[in-house]
């Protein structure tokens, strides 16, 4: 890509920044079709039991595997359904993994949450370039976002809100990666939903939906698309073996 396409990509990119938040999330509805949500879907389902971990309060699946305890993944390609059509999607849409040092994202998770279900607030840790990409299948949900303070707690309240439709793209980086950490509680609905508590609704695909200011929850999947920093290859591994 040439530096004159990757400005203009990044101009483009700010019609979809979240404006009420740092200049470091940005929101995307309808980045994939109903018919390519459809197919996911049914990859995940499919996929051999022993692949989800059943968490207390969530489901996971971890493509192509598992981080070592020192936050090493084996260097494995992705499989081809994660592949396409969203990492040349997000290439050519939005340029986020340019920087990043293997310049694509190499790692998905896939979580499942169930109505009631959520995860508790947290950080994504120095395992990743500090860019995550989120895909939301399913149905809608909602993710809280908390500051953190000087000290490294959480503030109680969170400081934004955003309603991740299905379908949709969420791009958190920089300082809403490092500086905050972020949740999604555990309850059957979201409620109080309307342009002065969800930080995305001006760039949401489909606001006629909650119009009520509600969002029953149902199963919600997401796939986060990151870019793990250290990458082992077996071959390299079997070297150092080899030469105790
Ligand atoms: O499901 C989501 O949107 C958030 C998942 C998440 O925070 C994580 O996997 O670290
Ligand atoms: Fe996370």
């Amino acid at each position: 890509m040439s530096e004159m396409e990757a400005v203009t990509k990044k101009l483009e990119l700010t019609r979809h920044q979240v404006s009420s938040m740092p200049p470091s999330t940005i929101y995307i509805p309808d980045f994939i079709t109903p018919e390519e949500e459809e197919q996911l879907l049914n990859k995940i389902r499919t996929a051999p039991l022993p692949r989800w971990a059943q968490l207390s309060r969530r489901r996971l699946q971890t493509w192509p595997s598992s981080l070592s305890s020192s936050n090493t993944l084996l260097a494995a390609p992705l499989p081809a359904w994660l592949h396409d059509p969203i990492i040349p999607r997000l290439e050519s849409q939005t340029g986020i993994f340019m920087d990043s040092p293997h310049g694509a994202p190499n790692h998905v998770l896939i979580n499942e949450y169930a109505p009631g279900q959520g995860i508790m607030p947290h950080e994504d840790g120095a395992a990743y370039h500090p860019v995550v990409a989120t895909v939301s299948l399913g149905a809608a949900i909602v993710l809280d976002i908390y500051q953190k303070r000087e000290t490294g707690e959480r503030e109680i309240e969170p400081t934004y809100r955003i309603l991740q439709e299905p379908r949709s793209l969420l791009i958190t980086t920089d300082e809403m990666y490092t500086k905050h950490l972020h949740g999604i509680q555990e309850i059957t609905a979201d409620r109080d939903l309307g342009p002065k508590t969800i930080s995305n609704w001006d760039l949401l695909g489909h606001q006629i939906a909650f119009t009520d200011g509600q969002n029953e929850r149902q199963v919600r999947t997401s796939l986060t698309y990151r870019d793990v920093l250290k990458v082992s290859k077996l071959g390299s591994k079997m070297k150092i073996f080899g030469n105790r």
